[in-house]
């Protein structure tokens, strides 16, 4: 390897080209700074390559599996319906080429370089590439550590076997598992339930940790589960997996009873490490908590000033949605700009059948922090929309402070509802209140009638509701 004594100089050096990092170098270079971007993968990160877009592009089809099935109570009549997975990879691909091709093409509109190599720091102004045959210098004045987590498996399910799938691996898959168990209680494992049974897998979906939703929304995604054919195991921990070559034997322990199920297939949900350890944080002085992640400032700063961190790398997050604000946050205060992130109103969504999305607190959560609260609630049921389109399953809660009626948060399971989400996040970024949500005008018919409809539910005002 040839290591180069020159050191090139660049105004500002993101590490990680994940929607964190590509964001941070956009932002930066349009207010006028010299910036570098360097990735050891691909551009886009996990949430272009393996994440976002491969999983709500294998919901979008299993969404349209479902409608597809519903097709004779519009009028229309399909010979048959069937499902081809090589066909959906070759989808993704092609959208993944194309998503990847748009982002290089806005990074080299602003003249950003992109560096292609593993990045180590050597000192707290100064970065090495390792490029296989080459190791280069880079002198920086800012940089930015945006090089995310690795999704890593509980140890009982640590090896390495086909039958075992996880996050990375799920959306790669072939062919269609026969039988699935899904193991995980957070909302990829949601995702990766919903999706699989529509798109025709049977479904084994176990959980040991409650799910991470308000009951009311809880409830109704258990209902759905069963009137999709899911077999729900709740409060179960996972205690032993013996994969084999034609199918995996997995224990269950629930109650101290044990249970086994055996399937094609086994995902398990993750937990994510950090990408810190071969950062060589030491030579730049950049502090880690207990976990290795790396903690910062509203303003996205580390305790360097002038190193920033941003997404799946820093503490709290574990969302693109997240990691894109901090982004911007840190490209705009490199260039001097007022700008900060708060995780007051993180919108989170899960692609189920039917879609799931909340924001703020629950009823349980702001009763918790002392408010006296108003709840009002909306049943789909009573939408005409969704009585027309035959997606009349789902609840949508809106709570609020009693005192003030400021909105204090949103919680949905059904059709609409991310689309809603975005009235409430602005609803909680303005400091609403139910007023500023019933006295405007909504599109009729709409799922967004709902959302009215919840809100004035807060007083009792809501026509559609017995
Ligand atoms: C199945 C799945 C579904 C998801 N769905 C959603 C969703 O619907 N909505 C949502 O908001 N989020 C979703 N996420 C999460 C989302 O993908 C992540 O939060 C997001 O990718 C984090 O962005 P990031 O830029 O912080 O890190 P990453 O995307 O992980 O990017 C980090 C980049 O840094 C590079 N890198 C690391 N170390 C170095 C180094 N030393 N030198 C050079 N380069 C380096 C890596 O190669 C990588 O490209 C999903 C994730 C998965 C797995
Ligand atoms: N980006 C980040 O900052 C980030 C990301 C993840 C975790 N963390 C932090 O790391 C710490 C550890 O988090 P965590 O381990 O609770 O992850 P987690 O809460 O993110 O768990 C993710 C998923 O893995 C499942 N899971 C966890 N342990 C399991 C096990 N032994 N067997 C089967 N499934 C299992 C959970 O049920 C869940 O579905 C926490 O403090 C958390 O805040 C930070």
């Amino acid at each position: 390897m040839v290591v180069g004594d020159f050191s090139h100089e660049k105004e500002v050096i993101i590490v990680g080209g994940g929607p964190g990092g590509y964001h941070a170098a956009i932002r930066a270079a349009q207010l006028g700074k010299e910036v570098a971007i360097i990735e050891k993968n691909a551009i886009g990160g996990i949430c272009l390559n393996n994440g976002c877009i491969s999983s709500k592009l294998f919901a979008e089809a299993a969404k349209r599996m479902r409608d597809a099935a519903d097709l004779s109570s519009f009028g229309v009549t399909a010979s048959s319906l069937s499902f081809d997975m090589s066909a959906l990879q070759e989808r993704k691909e092609t959208i993944i080429t194309n998503l990847t091709k748009g982002v290089k093409a806005l990074l080299n509109k602003y003249h950003v370089e992109m560096i292609k190599g593993e990045a180590t720091f050597l000192a707290d102004n100064q970065i090495g590439v390792e490029r296989g045959e080459s190791f280069e210098k880079y002198q920086f004045e800012q940089a930015v550590i945006a090089t995310g987590a690795t999704y890593t498996r509980p140890d009982s399910v640590s090896m390495e076997h086909k039958r075992i799938l996880d996050p990375s691996t799920l959306y790669k898959l072939k062919e269609l598992p026969e039988h699935l168990i899904v193991y995980g209680s957070d909302y990829q494992a949601v995702e990766a339930a919903s999706t699989f049974s529509a798109l025709g897998s049977q479904v084994t979906f176990a959980y040991k940790d409650e799910l991470p939703y308000d009951p009311a929304v809880t409830k109704e995604l258990l209902r759905l589960m069963k009137k999709h054919k899911i077999k729900v195991i709740k409060e179960t921990s996972l205690e032993e997996c013996s994969p084999g070559d034609n199918d995996i034997t997995v224990s269950f322990l629930s109650d101290s009873k044990e249970k086994t199920v055996t399937a094609s297939h086994l995902y398990i949900s993750c937990t994510q490490k950090p990408n810190t350890p071969s950062l060589r944080l030491d030579a730049c002085g950049v502090n880690t908590d207990e976990y290795g992640f790396i903690p910062i400032t509203p303003t996205t700063e580390t305790n360097q000033p002038h190193i920033f961190a941003v997404g799946d790398v820093t503490p709290n997050s574990e969302l693109a949605v997240e990691s894109i604000k901090q982004g911007k946050v840190a490209g705009e205060r490199m260039a001097g700009e007022k700008s900060e992130w708060d995780p007051y109103a993180i919108p989170q969504v899960t692609h189920a059948i039917r879609p799931i999305a909340s924001v703020g607190l629950t009823a349980e959560s702001a009763r918790k922090e002392g408010f006296d609260v108003a709840v009002g609630n909306f049943s789909l049921s009573a939408n005409g929309y969704a009585a027309l389109t035959n997606k009349k399953e789902g609840v949508i809660k809106i709570i609020s402070e009693k005192k003030t009626d400021v909105i204090l948060g949103f919680q949905a399971i059904g059709e609409g509802s991310v689309e809603m989400i975005s009235q409430a996040v602005q609803s909680l970024e303005m400091g609403a209140r139910d007023e500023d949500i019933t006295y405007p005008f909504y599109p009729h018919p709409s799922f967004n009638e709902a959302w009215l409809e919840a809100a004035e539910s807060l007083k009792n005002k809501a026509v559609h509701r017995v």
